[in-house]
């Protein structure tokens, strides 16, 4: 488990995390977004012990990271997959670190097998693409067998094939009870890898809840019809227990519905039809939606004309 209570850092005037609370339960993925520059790495870097809270604290496993005696078998952590030694091969870049951990060097081909890297082990790590790089971190988070383990945006960098690699690694490793947290700015990816979220902007707590039920209260399925006679059409939506709202333009948005069930309403009650169109308000909408006023780096476009 991770506990994160009361979380800041502050840098200078710039406060990067603001009072942050939630708890990572084992058995689980969480996934942790937010847009860029929401605190999601200062945070996991407090959490692995490589930046000293202004306030607040993370445990792992109950205590401080700092406070294990043997951390790498607690905690497994991807972070920065460049922070790599590259004239080494990936074979002695894991067996140092397990040496250096008291782990024995047969689990290092463990994971190279794990990982895919097994063809590549005796090849020296600057070589790496950004992918091979990424399950070469991987490797080295899974090492020491954690409960715990933390990985910052592990997909960067990644083909499909390797994402949905992640993915099931990520899903397997909470089923055998370990505690995954994940930082992703991509909500759709969470979606479909994560069963908790967590939410974050500008340092502060938006959302912490079971994915299904953001997906239920986020994924907001509607059809938009232009008729004739926009309030008999309400009320034939409200007399089979269908929501509906009048836009301002006149045209009614009948919510939870499909185009089938609307077209045979209006039909029943002659009402023509000009237009229908089915709306899907994606998760990726909602996430930015959420969080776009408290976005640090937002892009503006501007159209030469
Ligand atoms: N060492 C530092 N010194 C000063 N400011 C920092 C430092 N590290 C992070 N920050 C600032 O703290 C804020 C949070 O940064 P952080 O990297 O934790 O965000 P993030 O959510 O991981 O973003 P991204 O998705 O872009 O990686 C940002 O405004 C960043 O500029």
């Amino acid at each position: 488990m991770i506990e994160i209570e009361n979380l800041s850092k502050r840098y200078g005037d710039k406060v990067a995390v603001d009072d942050l609370s939630f708890t990572v339960a084992p058995g689980k993925v969480t996934g942790f977004l937010g847009p860029n520059g929401a605190g999601k790495s200062t945070t996991m870097r407090m959490v692995l012990g490589l930046d000293r809270p202004t306030a607040g604290r993370a445990l792992v496993a109950g205590r401080p990271y700092a406070e294990h005696s043997r951390p790498l078998m607690k905690v497994g952590a991807l972070l920065d997959a460049k922070g790599v030694n590259g004239a080494r091969t990936a074979y002695h870049h894991l067996l140092a670190l397990a040496a250096a951990n008291g782990i024995p060097a047969s689990r290092v081909h463990e994971v190279l097998d794990m990982t895919g890297l097994s063809s590549v082990a005796r090849k020296r790590t600057k070589g790496f693409s950004l992918g091979m790089g990424q399950r070469l971190g991987i490797a080295a988070a899974l090492l020491g067998k954690p409960e715990i383990v933390v990985l910052d945006e592990p997909v960067n960098g990644l083909d499909p094939e390797g994402v949905v690699w992640v993915r099931e690694l990520m899903k397997q490793l909470a089923a055998d009870g370990c505690t995954v947290l994940v930082s992703s700015h991509l909500m759709n990816e969470m979606a479909v890898t994560a069963d908790h979220l967590v939410i974050i902007a500008k340092g502060r707590l938006l959302v912490d809840s079971a994915m299904s039920d953001f997906i239920v209260q986020h994924s907001r399925h509607s059809v938009l019809t232009r008729v004739a006679d926009p309030e008999a059409l309400r009320e034939a939506l409200d007399a089979e227990g269908i929501r509906s709202e009048r836009l301002s333009d006149g045209r009614i948005e009948a919510l939870e519905v499909g185009v089938e069930q609307v077209g045979k309403i209006a039909h029943a009650r002659q009402i023509a039809v000009y237009e229908m169109a089915a709306q899907t308000a994606s998760l990726e909408e909602a996430f930015m939606q959420l969080t776009s006023q408290q976005t640090e780096y937002r892009a503006t476009l501007e159209v030469q004309r």
